[in-house]
């Protein structure tokens, strides 16, 4: 694959861009950078921290500022956090990156891995079904990916191999421009 590009991952909260990216850089050879251990190193706190003492609002500014910051990368692949695609000046930093890659995965899924883990201030202590509501409405926005993958219960080798069969198009692309 081009190293002239990069991999952009989006997806809901635990989809696995981050699990997911990392296997998918080790594949390629390509570096790996996950946008929200990029918020925490610029905030110097953790993303509870962050939401609790600041608010979501500036959690948001800083994910478009690791965005901005990681403009001119070639050959990495990014996770980026799961709300990033709410905002419309994302899109144009993250599409400008490389191809956009939504992790589609089941909501059943996501649901064993939320209640299993901590550490998201917008799926901690929430009932499934709120959780649930904010998906559906966030779908539409993760839609606008340039390629989506369907992600049942399969190991991360498996849906990494998916995504490079189904970028082989947007590579092709990059090579005619
Ligand atoms: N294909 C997979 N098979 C089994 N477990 C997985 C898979 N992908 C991810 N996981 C597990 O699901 C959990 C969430 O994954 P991960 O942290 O990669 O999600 P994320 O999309 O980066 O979430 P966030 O948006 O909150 O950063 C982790 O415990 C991870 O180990
Ligand atoms: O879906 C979201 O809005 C979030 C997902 C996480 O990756 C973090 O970026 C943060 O917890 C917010
Ligand atoms: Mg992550």
């Amino acid at each position: 694959m081009a190293e002239t590009m990069n991999i952009v991952l989006v997806g809901f909260m635990a989809s696995g861009k981050s699990t997911v990216g990392k296997a998918l850089a080790d594949r390629l050879g390509w570096q790996f950078v996950d946008c929200d251990e990029l918020v925490v190193g610029k905030a110097g706190r953790s993303i509870p921290e962050i939401f609790a003492g600041d608010g979501e609002e500036v959690f948001r500014d800083l994910e478009t500022a690791v965005l901005d910051e990681l403009q001119g990368r070639q050959g990495t692949v990014i996770a980026t956090g799961g709300g990033i695609v709410t905002r419309e000046a994302n899109w144009e930093l993250m599409r400008r990156l490389g191809p956009v890659v939504f992790l589609r995965t089941a909501p059943e899924i996501l649901r064993q891995r939320l209640l299993a883990a901590s550490g998201r201030p917008l799926a901690d202590g929430m009932d499934w079904e709120a959780i649930l509501l904010r998906y559906r409405q966030r779908l539409p926005a993760y839609e606008r990916a340039d390629v989506t993958v369907d992600i049942e219960d399969e190991p991360p080798a498996m849906i990494v191999e998916r995504i490079c069969t189904l970028l082989a198009g947007e590579v092709d692309r990059e090579r005619d421009d």
